[in-house]
């Protein structure tokens, strides 16, 4: 415990400031550790696939700012753009250049976005698509599913994933009853379950809304039919899908999950990776959906700092150095990590599962298959958190709760790979 205290002197003693004056001394619940039971680590800067906190502390990182930095931290290209267009001036609330040349890589790498809008974050988008999908059906319901995470505007708050999740908090207080009462939910990947809300109220569904692989309940790929099934169910209901691929866009593949599963929704929601680390969201879609945002249609969405130039300049130098042949890389990171901690867990005996989509990597403490939420639920998050308090032991830096992925990103070499396996070995056995 003496030994503890020491190695985390300075975040300790900032936290103890924090609390005073921040909630829970956080600004977003999942950086707390509290379900990981220790103090947060304060974090001083990052170069790459590394970390390094205010006690000087180094770890390889696998949040990577929980998905943004896919090139990893301080990508030199990334931070000349972001200083040559801060150079220019930071915000103006008038178009700018870039805003077109981000919408244009937008529109050729995600298959199924026409036109695209840009806002702040990945809860705006969402909030923003849910808005437009329910006036262009003049319908009044969202299905959404359990154990998903897609930011926290009232109507999607509901058996949310996340830090929801990690902390246990099945619905949150402030949502309007009237509000909630529109929000159906049903289990990931139950095709059944989603047929049955249809037939009962498909009339009155706006929207089917999905991370179309879930990434806030660990990770959790589509059981083979599933987003097939969900495409064809919308169809016949007039419902409009949405993809919420704020984790997955420009994560999975260049043409993102949609594209790897070959599934066009109507509306995708993004963020994360497209501001390359800074505050960005974006949602598109058909033209003729989309059309009908103000200023060309009714539906009113805006933004003092939308298209922000330093998140587009940051998100153009990102998508840029991420070419097809830098994702079928990353592809092969992610491979050979989960494969190691396979191969670790099989050899010490430890009941595991494992998920894994590209750079997106999740090793839960059960023996069951994850399929759904209710499987994830079952993990041993005790266990899970003596795991994440070893590995940062190990000098290797997790998500801090068993219902988030692993980021693998293009920056962590083979060797720093093979040093987490190294570490996943160490840390297993001593569980
Ligand atoms: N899965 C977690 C996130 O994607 C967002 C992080 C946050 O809530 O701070």
């Amino acid at each position: 415990m003496k030994k503890i205290k020491k190695k985390f002197e300075r975040s300790i003693r900032h936290f103890q400031e924090a609390v005073k004056i921040i909630p829970g001394g956080v600004n977003s619940p999942v950086r707390a550790f509290k379900s990981v039971k220790m103090n947060p680590v304060y974090i001083g800067q990052g170069k790459g696939s590394r970390v390094v906190d205010v006690d000087g502390n180094e770890y390889i990182d696998y949040i990577c700012s929980w998905g943004p930095l896919i090139l990893g931290h301080a990508n030199p290209t990334v931070v000349q753009a972001i200083k040559d267009t801060a150079e220019k001036g930071t915000s103006f609330g008038a178009p700018t250049e870039l805003e077109t040349q981000m919408a244009q890589m937008v529109v050729e790498r995600m298959p199924s976005v026409e036109v695209v809008r840009m806002v702040n974050s990945g809860t705006e988008a969402t909030m923003s698509a849910l808005r437009l999908a329910r006036a262009y059906t003049k319908r009044k319901k969202i299905l959404k599913f359990e154990g998903s995470y897609h930011g926290h505007s009232d109507s999607l708050l509901i058996k949310a994933g996340s830090g929801v999740a990690t902390l246990g908090l099945p619905d949150s207080p402030g949502v309007l009853e009237q509000t909630a009462e529109h929000t159906l939910t049903v289990p990931y990947n139950d095709l059944e379950s989603v047929a049955l809300a249809c037939e009962k109220f498909g009339d009155d569904i706006a929207a089917i809304i999905l991370e179309p692989i879930a990434g806030n309940m660990g990770v959790v790929p589509p059981a083979p039919g599933f987003l097939e099934g969900l495409r064809s169910l919308s169809d016949q209901y007039g419902i409009v899908l949405i993809f919420d691929e704020v984790m997955t866009g420009f994560r999975v593949g260049y043409h993102s999950a949609q594209g790897l599963y070959h599934i066009t929704p109507d509306l995708t929601t993004m963020g994360k990776v497209i501001g390359g680390g800074l505050p960005v969201g974006a949602y598109g879609g058909k033209r003729e959906i989309m059309e009908m945002v103000a200023p060309v249609g009714p539906v009113y969405q805006a933004g003092t700092l939308s298209g922000n130039p330093l998140a587009m300049a940051a998100g153009i130098a990102t998508l840029e150095q991420m070419t097809p042949e830098a994702y079928d890389e990353l592809d092969q990171k992610g491979a050979r990590l989960a494969e190691g901690i396979r191969q670790n867990a099989e050899e010490i005996g430890i009941p595991y599962h494992i998920n894994r989509v590209g750079s997106m990597v999740c090793l839960f403490f059960t023996g069951e298959k994850v399929i759904s939420y209710d499987q994830a639920k079952m993990a041993d998050t005790e266990r899970f958190a003596k795991y994440f308090r070893l590995m940062l032991e190990e000098g290797v830096f997790l998500p801090p709760s068993q219902f988030e992925g692993m980021f693998v990103s293009t920056s962590h070499s083979d060797e720093e790979i093979a040093r987490t396996i190294e570490a996943n070995r160490n840390a297993l056995k001593q569980l």
